[in-house]
């Protein structure tokens, strides 16, 4: 299976913010144990890099991508370090050209048709959709797959226990990518066991 493929199936992508990266293996046994074998690891801290090599290193069957990439300085760490897939939160062009001609996978951030139509330009045809609650959630994303059917999204912000089923109910949509399961203050906190929990609720809730 390819990273596309892997995520469908996964369905739900965790966004993570590591503060240190000693947290980084005992949160990757905490969302494989629940279920999700996959995190995006934001380089919003310093320790986006370490945590990818980390949980890499000790889950080498982990999907674990790089999110909030800025530029290309650090998709290249991210990659470096064994990062399987790349996100960022709105379009850059260094970042998406660096992903195309390396052959890597990269989830672009994009809100508007214009910037969707940029995604073509590569060739790319999943972008992610953020943020998606903000920006009109599924209603955006169906009259934007009116013009463009090629293009499938991974919507993010705002995506939750309570609306999660119905975002993945379009056929348009890959996967969601979201927080609820791993709050930056349970990481930070250590409550591992809690996040185990809300990954094995979240799983189960989007089980066909
Ligand atoms: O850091 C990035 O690159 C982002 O795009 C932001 C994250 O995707 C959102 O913070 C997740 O959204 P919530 O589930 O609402 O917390």
């Amino acid at each position: 299976m390819n990273v596309n493929e892997r995520i469908e199936t996964l369905k739900i992508v965790p966004v993570v913010v590591i503060q240190d990266a000693k947290d980084a293996v005992p949160l990757a046994k905490a969302l494989t144990a629940g279920g999700l074998s996959v995190a995006e690891v934001t380089f919003r801290t310093d320790a986006a890099e370490a945590s990818i090599r980390a949980m890499t290193d000790e889950f080498p069957d982990m999907l674990v991508g790089a999110g909030t990439v800025t530029n290309v300085e650090q998709a290249e760490k991210a990659i470096a370090a064994g990062a399987k897939f790349l996100v960022t939160a709105g379009f850059n062009r260094a970042v998406t050209e660096y992903a195309v001609e390396n052959k890597l996978t990269i989830y672009p951030g994009i809100c508007t048709p214009t910037e969707l139509m940029f995604l073509l330009e590569y060739h790319l045809t999943v972008a992610k959709f953020f943020p998606a609650e903000q920006y009109g959630g599924l209603k955006t994303i169906k009259a934007l797959s009116a013009p463009f059917p090629n293009i499938r999204f991974m919507p993010t912000g705002g995506i939750n226990a309570g609306n999660v089923k119905e975002y993945l109910a379009d056929p348009k949509i890959i996967a969601c990518g979201g927080s609820w399961m791993v709050k930056d203050s349970l990481v930070r906190e250590g409550k591992f066991d809690e996040i185990e929990r809300l990954t094995a609720e979240a799983v189960a809730l989007v089980r066909d």
